[in-house]
C-alpha cells in the first residue's frame, strides 16, 4: 500500500490525526534508561506501544538519534514499528535536501536502511533535489514549506512576485512535483493563517503540522484551518508535550505519555466536525 493510501487508512482505523514524534532526548528520559545501551529503544517502543491506537503516523527526529550515534536503535525501532503496527505511517524526520546523487543515497537511507514510508525533504535545492525520493513511488515525500519556527519567516515570507515564497512552494509542489501523488506538505500549527492559504493552494494533499504542544500552537484553529472537508488531510504532531508528560516523579511515563497523547486525539477531534 502507498503512503497516502495508509496514512489514510490510519486516520479512519484510529479515529486520529495525531502523529506522535520520537525526539528522545537523553537528558529528559527516565533514570533507568539513561545509563543503558538499549535505553532509546526501550524508551521510543514503550512509548510507542502506549500510544499506537491513538496516532495516525509515528515521527522519529533523525538527529536525536544521530547525535548518539544510537542509529542501530533507530533501525531496531523502525523495525519494531513495521513489525507490529504495520498499519501506522512511519515518517522519517530529516529535512534532507543536496544535488541529486548525493539525494540518492538520503533517499535510500530513509526507504530502505529504516524503511520509513516517507521522509521529511527541504525544498531549497529544487527539483533535481527531489526527484530522486520519488523514484520510490510508493513512499511518501513531505517537503518543508513553512515551518513552525519563527525564524522560518526569514525566507518563507519573502515576497516573489507578489506572494510569500511559501506559497510558491505549495504551488510547486501541488502543480508540478506531485505528479505521481506521493507527496505532502510541513506547515507548523503555529500559524493557522498560512495553514489555511496553503490548504486553499494544495486541495487534499496531506499536512504534517508540528507545532501544538511544547510550541503552543492552537489546535482548534489548527484543525480549522488545515482540514480537509472530510475532517481529515494532516498529521498534527506532537513529540515532547507526550513523551516527557509526567508530572510528578515516579509517575509511569508510559501511562503519562498515553493520557497527553489521548487528551490530544480528543482535542484535535473535537474540531473535525
Ligand atoms: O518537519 C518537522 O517535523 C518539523 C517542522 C517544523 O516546521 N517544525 C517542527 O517542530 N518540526 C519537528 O517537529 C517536532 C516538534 O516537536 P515538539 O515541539 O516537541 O512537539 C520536532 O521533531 C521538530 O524537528
Amino acid at each position: 500500500m502507498n503512503f497516502i493510501n495508509k496514512l489514510s487508512a490510519a486516520w479512519t482505523a484510529n479515529d486520529s490525526l495525531l502523529c506522535v514524534g520520537l525526539d528522545p532526548d537523553m537528558a529528559k528520559l527516565p533514570p533507568q534508561f539513561q545509563n543503558d545501551p538499549d535505553g532509546i529503544f526501550k524508551f521510543c517502543t514503550e512509548i510507542i506501544d502506549a500510544t499506537a491506537d491513538l496516532a495516525c503516523s509515528f515521527k522519529p527526529q533523525i538527529a536525536y538519534f544521530a547525535a548518539l550515534g544510537a542509529e542501530r536503535q533507530l533501525e531496531n525501532i523502525c523495525s519494531y514499528l513495521r513489525a507490529n503496527y504495520p498499519h501506522i505511517p512511519l515518517i522519517l524526520d530529516a529535512k534532507r535536501g543536496d544535488i541529486g546523487a548525493t539525494a540518492r543515497q538520503y533517499a535510500r537511507e530513509a526507504y530502505d536502511r529504516y524503511g520509513a514510508d516517507a521522509v521529511t525533504v527541504n525544498p531549497y535545492m529544487g527539483s533535481d533535489s527531489i526527484e530522486p525520493y520519488m523514484e520510490w513511488s510508493e513512499r511518501g515525500v513531505i517537503i518543508l514549506c513553512r515551518t513552525s519556527n519563527a525564524g522560518g519567516s526569514d525566507l518563507q515570507f519573502l515576497q516573489v512576485d507578489g506572494k510569500p515564497l511559501y506559497q510558491h512552494v505549495a504551488r510547486l509542489v501541488a502543480q508540478k512535483w506531485n505528479s505521481n501523488g506521493q507527496c505532502a506538505l510541513v506547515v507548523g500549527a503555529t500559524y493557522p493563517e498560512e495553514l489555511a492559504q496553503v490548504r486553499a493552494i494544495v486541495g487534499d494533499m496531506p499536512l504534517l503540522v508540528p507545532g501544538i504542544g511544547a510550541q503552543g500552537g492552537d489546535i482548534a484553529a489548527t484543525v480549522a484551518s488545515g482540514k480537509t472537508a472530510d475532517g481529515s488531510g494532516m498529521m498534527i504532531n506532537s513529540s515532547r508535550a507526550i513523551l516527557y508528560a509526567t508530572r510528578q516523579p515516579g509517575e509511569d511515563f508510559a501511562a503519562a505519555a498515553r493520557r497527553v497523547a489521548l487528551e490530544t486525539r480528543d482535542a484535535i477531534n473535537l474540531h473535525r466536525g
